[in-house]
């Protein structure tokens, strides 16, 4: 129902409204409902009134809330690396660092090892699974379902890696279903994006991620659950990192194609990871950039490094 159509209830004037109510009706009646002059909003009645004060708390809550910060992030991806003594290492490693409490941290050890890495690791530490597929259960040779991961308590997977994109041939649309699937069951997903070095070279890299984001967006309504990792694939495994203003850049893009094409709040809230060939050197200054919200870390998160990167936001 429209403010003109409202007929019932008493005057405006007859209400008695505590006063920085009415100034900031006052205030608002010009922007949240332009076509509703001030003039009108003194002869509206009561439930014109009450719909004003809404609109108005609406917008003031909006205008005025501090932006929620992100908690940083730090996923450490072994990829198909690692045996059992290798993992061991690391898991007693981490258990025995001390992590800036302040950052949330996932590692991804293949899917052989989950299993004993979520029962041995410190439960501050979260656990992903480096792939998952779609389908519940069945003949899927080789695949591994969200209801096994939730079964042995994993809560994380990593979805739509470029090395399986390109080496698996892994399309915009798999990723995107298996995304819906993952977090719609109550899986957390690092979703990774990101360009050739031939589509960076050509100037469309901005292009390339926002397809993938729009595909991913046609499947999915709740990114909450949803870290985005931005990985420029040239960047993966060659010691050749972004600079801080190339990922600062791309980051940026990504929460400006959020709060166009999502919401507002999406874009405010969704963390967004680089990855490429981050190690305890360089992660401090890509790390104070106002976009970059974590890391996706391969090669370093075998490492004792990893723990420097872990608290990169600690670095002076
Ligand atoms: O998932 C991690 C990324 O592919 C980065 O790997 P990298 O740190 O070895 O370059």
């Amino acid at each position: 129902m429209s403010c003109s159509e409202v007929t019932r209830g008493p005057h405006w004037a007859e209400l008695r409204l505590p006063l920085h109510v009415h100034a900031m009706l006052s205030y608002f009646s010009g922007t949240i409902l332009p076509n509703l002059s001030k003039r009108s909003y003194f002869t509206q009645p009561h439930s014109d009134i009450a719909l004003y004060i809404s609109l108005s708390l609406k917008r003031y809550h909006h205008t005025h809330s501090p932006i929620m910060a992100r908690t940083f992030f730090v996923g450490g991806n072994f990829k198909m690396n690692g045996s059992n003594s290798s993992i061991k290492e690391i898991v007693n490693n981490l258990n025995n660092a001390s992590l800036d409490p302040n950052t949330e941290v996932v590692v991804s050890p293949p899917s052989i090892f989950l299993q004993t890495v979520r029962e041995s690791l410190n439960k501050k530490i979260g656990v992903a699974a480096q792939n998952v597929f779609y389908k519940p259960n069945g003949a899927y040779t080789g695949e591994i379902s969200v209801e096994q991961l939730k079964d042995s308590n994993i809560d994380w997977a990593i979805l739509g890696h470029s090395e399986r994109r390109t080496i698996l041939k892994e399309s915009d649309e798999t990723v995107s279903l298996k995304t819906k699937v993952a977090t719609e069951a109550g899986v957390s997903v690092i979703w990774c994006c990101g360009e050739s070095l031939e589509e960076r070279e050509a100037g469309t890299t901005i292009e390339v991620v926002s397809k993938q984001l729009a595909s991913l967006k046609s499947h999915i309504s709740d990114w909450s659950r949803i870290v985005i990792a931005y990985e420029p694939i040239w960047a993966i495994g060659t010691g050749k990192v972004a600079t801080t203003s190339q990922a600062q850049e791309v980051h940026k893009a990504i929460r400006d194609w959020l709060a166009k094409n999502v919401s507002d709040k999406v874009a405010e809230e969704t963390r967004i990871l680089y990855g490429g060939s981050v190690n305890e050197k360089n992660c401090g200054e890509l790390a104070q950039q106002p976009d970059i919200d974590g890391f996706l870390v391969g090669g370093a998160s075998l490492k004792p490094a990893f723990v420097d990167i872990v608290n990169a936001k600690q670095q002076k």
